[in-house]
């Protein structure tokens, strides 16, 4: 970190995120540039949830690319503790992970098969070349921390169900005691039932460590659950961004009304007001359209 940007940026937030524009380079059929993020602004103060929602392509994913200095900034920055990360060399990638981990969606194919969960978490340890015992405590602490016994250490990911598998990921990126994880829908494909104890976990880690999470969910009912701030992504674009209750129950935005109004409820009848409201929703904002002369 350069001298001038942290005393500048003394006192912001965890992470900053200003006027994010990201462009994938043309490619196949693709004869310009594609925008996947167009001018993304937003915060996450140490030992917050901020819950970051919108439908499939919308740019959440390439949002927490950026996060990890992965993806491809054209405009705006990206900062860490006042650090600029968005255009990071390899090897200072490298060094913040210690302080910047990701949890994906996909609890089979995050892990190496052919290590032991001891190995699967020893490796960041080792890598910091903490000793042997040390590392094994570590790691004993860690399988404590997500719920899962001791004796998981010698076990290969194979034997854990989906849910267990997604509890040693998240002991992974717990391993080095990072201060932000990117979490990619870390629960989109566990069941319903197994959802809930995840989300639990992640609950009573952040109370427990203090660590920030950038969440990322399709789903508003999975984000509202836990983000303190929720940000609504459409098209490259956050169109709505404020507290998590008021944003996934009683959202300014149509597209945020357009979203709770999709997600499924368990009771049927409240689901059939849902489609009515919604098709009066969809109605009125046609009407809109057609009088703005938009359509
Ligand atoms: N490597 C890439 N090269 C070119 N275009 C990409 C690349 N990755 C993503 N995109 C495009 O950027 C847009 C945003 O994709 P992104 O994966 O960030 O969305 P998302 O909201 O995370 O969607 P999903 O929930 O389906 O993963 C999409 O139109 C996608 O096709």
């Amino acid at each position: 970190m350069t001298e001038s940007t942290s005393a500048s940026r003394a006192g912001e937030p965890l992470l900053v995120i200003d006027d994010l524009v990201v462009e994938y380079p043309a490619k196949g059929f693709r004869k310009q540039p594609f925008r996947a993020l167009k001018g993304v602004s937003i915060d996450i103060k140490a030992g917050e949830c901020v819950g970051l929602v919108g439908e499939s392509g919308s740019g959440k994913t390439t949002l927490g690319r950026a996060v990890l200095g992965l993806a491809p900034v054209t405009g705006g920055s990206v900062r860490f503790k006042g650090q600029e990360i968005g255009h990071l060399s390899r090897k200072a990638r490298r060094a913040l992970s210690d302080e910047i981990q990701v949890v994906f969606q996909d609890p089979y194919s995050s892990l190496n098969p052919s290590l032991t969960i001891e190995q699967t978490l020893a490796e960041p340890l080792r890598v910091k070349k903490m000793s042997a015992a040390d590392s094994s405590k570590r790691v004993r602490k860690l399988l404590d921390q997500v719920g899962l016994p001791s004796d998981a250490a010698d076990r290969l990911p194979r034997e854990f169900s989906g849910g267990q598998r997604q509890r040693i990921a998240i002991a992974r990126a717990l391993a080095l005691s990072p201060e932000l994880i990117v979490c990619d829908e870390p629960v989109s494909a566990l069941d319903l039932s197994t959802q809930a104890r995840v989300l639990d976990l992640f609950k009573d880690i952040q109370e427990e460590t203090g660590v920030a999470y950038l969440f990322v969910s399709h789903d508003l009912a999975v984000v509202r659950h836990l983000s303190h701030r929720v940000a609504v992504m459409y098209h490259g674009e956050i169109v709505e961004y404020g507290d998590g209750d008021k944003v996934t129950s009683d959202p300014d935005h149509p597209y945020t009304q357009r979203l709770l109004l999709a997600a499924p409820v368990p009771d049927p009848i409240r689901q059939e007001q849902r489609r009515a409201d919604r098709r009066r929703l969809l109605e009125s904002q046609r009407e809109m359209e057609l009088q703005a002369g938009a359509v």
